[in-house]
């Protein structure tokens, strides 16, 4: 046969199989208006699953099988999509939980960050805030999430990623351990120095102190320094605040220039980090569920089924309704080895259409499902445009 007359039978079927599935997808809305009436709900795992091995057993070869289960897998995917477009429109999907706010009340707010003043957590905190905000300290990144649910501050400030060292896995946790939500987001540029005493040098140095995530930020200068002892502090402000008390010239600490002029320190090394873009983003947190009007980037989290394309068909809800997926995290989940609990940023307002369509499948079909928060992002322009 020739390929032009191949092509021609291919182009054929191809035409029956969108007028199938184009009849297929009109029976759906039927269901979807039986159940907007009977208040069932869009996923019935029960079906689906037997609708597979229906369709799986019509086929006569291993390829063919695994083919068509791959391929209807995806057709009842946009069949529930389609549902949940429609039960939308009919208003059964209402608005979500979340109250849309003009702006943060920034300029008087109490403030908690994690460490002590001169730490990143400090900067980051007066970058968003400004100087009008009372700002104060605890000791832990769960101490600063304690006191927004006890209403202390209003808000916390909290790293969740470094641009070299990655995500900070604890706060991912943390946003899961408490009933707390995402207002906001800043960048802060992270330009590690070495600090000494006053009167040390560089050779005198054996041991420096910082923030485990400062250690690895640089990771390479310390490379350098085998001869170097390291020993991690819970802050980096706190590395430098120890160098000082103990006024031992072969200690240093990895820290910022603030934190040096905070503690009369010197600065031995510059440009110490791997990475000169080396930026942290922090997250300003909540105990209530806000999000501003302008509002672009949303962070859920979910826990799928341990199953073949599970995840898969969780972000397919992003894909179908057109929205960007940001950054995708994943967690282990405590007392069950190998599961994992998946966080996801992608772009979007709660009020838009198609975020709460993606949404409201997301959470009908996962095991868990929290909105984080919506909040305005610059993607750290500010900080890449403006140092
Ligand atoms: C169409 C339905 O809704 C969903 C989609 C299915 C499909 O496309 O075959 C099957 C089960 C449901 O998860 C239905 O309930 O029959």
């Amino acid at each position: 046969m020739d390929l032009g007359e191949i092509r021609k039978e291919i182009d054929e079927i191809d035409k029956s199989l969108v007028e199938s599935f184009e009849k297929r997808l009109a029976l759906c809305r039927d269901v979807a208006e039986y159940k907007i009436k009977s208040g069932m709900q869009v996923l019935d795992r029960k079906r689906e699953g037997e609708k597979l091995e229906q369709v799986r057993n019509m086929a006569s070869s291993d390829f063919n099988r695994y083919g068509i289960n791959e391929l209807f897998t995806q057709i009842m995917s946009i069949s529930r999509k389609l549902q949940y477009q429609l039960l939308a429109d009919k208003g059964v999907i209402t608005g979500l939980p979340f109250e849309m706010v003009p702006n943060l009340q920034k300029s008087r707010a109490k403030v908690v960050y994690q460490g002590v003043e001169g730490a990143y957590s400090h900067a980051a905190a007066l970058q968003f805030f400004g100087e009008k905000a009372k700002l104060f300290n605890v000791k832990t990144w769960d101490d600063a999430m304690k006191a927004i649910c006890a209403g202390t501050a209003d808000f916390a400030v909290l790293p969740i990623e470094n641009s070299s060292a990655g995500s900070v896995a604890n706060v991912y946790d943390l946003l899961v351990k408490f009933d707390n939500y995402i207002v906001g987001e800043t960048y802060v540029k992270v330009d590690h120095v070495l600090l000494g005493l006053p009167d040390a040098e560089i050779s005198d140095i054996e041991m420096v102190y910082s923030h485990p995530q400062g250690l690895m930020q640089c990771s390479t200068y310390l490379e350098e320094h085998r001869e170097w002892n390291t020993y991690s502090t819970s802050n980096t402000a706190l590395s430098a605040k120890r160098v000082k008390e103990e006024g031992n010239k072969a200690h240093a600490a990895i820290a910022s220039e603030m934190a040096g002029e905070l503690y009369g320190l010197k600065i031995l090394d510059r440009n110490v980090m791997n990475n000169r873009g080396n930026t942290t983003r922090f997250i300003i947190v909540a105990s209530r569920k806000l999000y501003e009007a302008t509002a672009n980037k949303i962070s859920v989290c979910f826990e799928t089924k341990h199953e073949n394309a599970a995840l898969y068909n969780m972000l397919s809800h992003l894909t179908y309704n057109g929205l960007n997926m940001l950054k995708l995290e994943s967690r282990p989940i405590t007392g069950r080895p190998w599961e994992f609990r998946f966080f996801v940023d992608f772009e979007g307002n709660l009020g838009d259409a198609g975020v709460k369509n993606a949404l409201r499948g997301i959470l009908e079909e996962a095991n868990y499902f929290r909105i984080l928060g919506n909040y305005y992002t610059d993607k750290g322009k500010s900080v890449y445009e403006n140092k």
